[in-house]
């Protein structure tokens, strides 16, 4: 037997013992059986094709493990949740006109680490503005916003780039949020087997469907796990399965202490929320003579 076929059977041992210790480190987090078998699926493939030693593309897999129950973990009920946290987000007094029309007159915004935060109100009366101010994508007129920690952000649209496929999105963003390619590519993929979606071989993002891209979105946000989510009606185009999944993504995000801000015009899900900020401007009162 040449040396070849030692190195080759060597690397073959080292892969199945550490994919069975992330296999055993993700049944003992309570991760669903058949999401466990897709992220170790996923890992096999990743080191077969990369050949890379598992320690080095994945890190060890009691800590990948825990990455991934982070991420997709099962959601933690009502009477088992912690108190909220310390303030993630602050917004105070936030003002933006647009051509002197005014779109936010002296808006707040406290949102803790535990919490979801929906943002609702008629079409135009500034949900996005808000968010994209919270940002820092847009400048306030008057107030000021305060981030304690790292950031996601989902636009309502765009946010892809149309000629990369989704692992390429993931690397991207993952770098800008100091992770390696595999645990990027690792992770993007364990946070859309949550949401349903298998982004291995996908094409490029010009080439998926709004829904799919939706969820590219989405993932992109949730990588290298944020302190904080601003979310801005990120399930469009999806299915009914899948507007489910995303708002079970959301309450996994929240149990993990993360602060969450979605916009959202469907009223269904906001006994499920911690706070809500109502946009809608409050009419004059008439005044009779
Ligand atoms: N860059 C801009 N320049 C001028 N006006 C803008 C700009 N961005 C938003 N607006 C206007 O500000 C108002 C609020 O827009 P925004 O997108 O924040 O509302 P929204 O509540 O998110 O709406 P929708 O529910 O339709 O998504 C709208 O009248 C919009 O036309």
């Amino acid at each position: 037997m040449n040396d070849a076929t030692n190195d080759v059977r060597e690397h073959a041992g080292e892969h199945d013992a550490w994919l069975a210790a992330l296999d055993g480190e993700l049944r003992r987090r309570g991760i669903e059986p058949g999401l466990a078998r897709h992220v170790v699926a996923e890992a096999a493939a990743h080191l077969r094709d990369s050949r890379q030693p598992p320690l080095a593309a994945f890190g060890r897999p009691d800590v990948y493990a825990a990455a991934v129950a982070d991420s997709v973990g099962e959601p933690v009920s009502g009477a088992r949740r912690p108190p909220p946290g310390p303030v993630r987000l602050e917004a105070r007094g936030i003002v933006k006109r647009y051509r002197r029309r005014p779109v936010l007159a002296g808006v707040d915004l406290t949102v803790r680490a535990g919490q979801i935060a929906a943002i609702v109100g008629a079409n135009g009366c500034g949900k996005s503005t808000l968010l994209r101010i919270c940002a820092g994508m847009v400048s306030p007129d008057r107030g000021r916003v305060h981030v304690h920690g790292t950031l996601g952000y989902c636009p309502q649209d765009g946010g892809t780039s149309e000629f990369l496929v989704p692992d390429e999105h993931f690397v991207l963003v993952g770098a800008g949020r100091g992770m390696g390619r595999a645990a990027a590519v690792g992770a993007g993929r364990a946070h859309a087997a949550a949401l349903d979606w298998n982004p291995a071989g996908a094409g490029q993002a010009r080439l998926l469907s709004g829904g799919t891209r939706q969820k590219l979105n989405l993932v992109m946000a949730g990588l290298g796990d944020p302190d904080v989510l601003l979310l801005d009606e990120p399930y469009q185009g999806f299915d009914r399965g899948a507007y489910v999944d995303f708002w079970h993504q959301l309450w996994r995000w929240r149990d993990a202490g993360k602060a969450i801000v979605v916009v959202t015009h469907l009223l269904d899900r906001l006994d499920r929320v911690d706070t809500v900020l109502d946009l809608t401007p409050v009419p004059e009162p008439e005044i009779r003579a």
